[in-house]
């Protein structure tokens, strides 16, 4: 007797490509399970405002392909305090949920924890372009996002060569430098700098230019992490002074987290979907769910946010040795 009957989900955070296709994920593997499901909308507060939506296998047709998420996203300050909590616990009390799924970054996840202790089984599924949630080498959006970000990077290089420049270019990535270094090794460029290791403008970019200059490159991509310790207008600046080539710099922004999702993107979801619903239906909660060598794995929300990940260190040392 399956005493799971009925489950929400909801995203929340910044949005990211393939969050779609998780929650299609959720949606289709609840229903195959027996389960009613409900989609909250707008994150937190949508679970707050009792802002749901009854979901069905067509609710979520046409809906894989497609960037960010239909069910909308927010960031809900009313979630960080205890108050505001226990008006989403009684919410979705309310509704009739035995379980919860949330689709977000490390910040959505203290919420999901919060909640669980206070009663409401909750699965985390790993959503955010940064690739920052330290309990899993991947989380869904990330390489749609360097796709793009390398897209538009390839297309900044045919400039920076014909008028032989440098081009320094800002992605996203909060506090974290994955996405720069995974669009930097991709993109061929002089130099990448991310927040996990200082860098010497000096050394690590103006001597390279120099030295190019000197084997008869004309122009220069220098990928910059928008949490680097310096601002990228005032490296531009120092790369000017010092090696006399002209800068310009172009702030990738939102354009990085919008499109449709690559296939690895959709695939996990996919799987990392289907894991969720298959916790939550055995009335396990207080899990995220993570890839660990390539395979999908769970663990309990406080350990994995106490785990440490650090930046590909190896990949950073292949960026430097082939910059030439
Ligand atoms: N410590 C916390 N306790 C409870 N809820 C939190 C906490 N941190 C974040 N949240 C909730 O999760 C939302 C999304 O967090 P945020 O850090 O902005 O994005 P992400 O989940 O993508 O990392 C916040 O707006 C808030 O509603
Ligand atoms: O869209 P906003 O609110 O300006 O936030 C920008 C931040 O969101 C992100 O795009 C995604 O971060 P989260 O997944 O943690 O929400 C970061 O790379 C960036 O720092
Ligand atoms: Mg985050």
């Amino acid at each position: 007797m399956n005493k799971v009957k009925k489950i929400g989900v909801l995203t929340s955070g910044g949005d990211s490509p393939g969050m779609n296709a998780a929650i299609r994920a959720v949606v289709r593997s609840a229903i195959d399970f027996e389960m009613d499901i409900v989609g909250i909308r707008r994150g937190y507060n949508g679970l707050i405002n009792g802002d749901a939506v009854v979901l069905d296998s067509r609710s979520v047709s046409d809906i894989i392909q497609r960037g960010g998420t239909f069910l909308y996203t927010a960031r809900c300050m009313e979630f960080m305090n205890p108050e505001g909590r226990q008006l989403g616990l009684e919410m979705a009390q309310k509704l009739g949920l035995d379980g919860l799924v949330v689709i977000g970054g490390d910040g959505s996840f203290r919420g999901a924890e919060k909640l669980s202790e206070l009663g409401m089984p909750t699965v985390g599924i790993p959503g955010t372009i940064d690739n920052d949630i330290v309990c899993t080498e991947y989380s869904i959006g990330f390489d749609t996002a360097c796709n793009i970000a390398l897209e538009a990077v390839d297309r900044l290089r045919d400039t920076a060569l014909s008028h032989e420049k440098c081009s320094l270019i800002e992605v996203m990535g909060r506090y974290a430098g994955h996405l720069a270094l995974q669009v930097g090794v991709a993109a061929g460029a002089t130099a990448v700098l991310v927040p996990e290791k200082v860098s010497d403008i000096e050394k690590d970019i103006c001597e390279k230019i120099r030295e190019g200059r000197s084997s008869g490159k004309t122009h220069y991509i220098v990928i910059v992490a928008e949490g680097y310790k310096d601002k990228i207008d005032d490296i531009a600046k120092l790369i000017e002074t010092q090696t006399d080539i002209s800068t310009r710099v172009t702030v990738l922004g939102h354009i990085q987290r919008g499109g449709s999702p690559t296939v690895m993107d959709r695939v996990i979801a996919a799987r990392m979907g289907y894991r969720a619903v298959d916790l939550l239906r055995k009335g396990i909660g207080n899990r995220i769910v993570a890839i660990k060598n390539n395979e999908v794995v769970d663990y309990n929300i406080n350990e994995a946010l106490c785990m440490k990940k650090s930046i590909d260190l190896e990949l950073c040392e292949i960026c430097k040795s082939i910059a030439k």
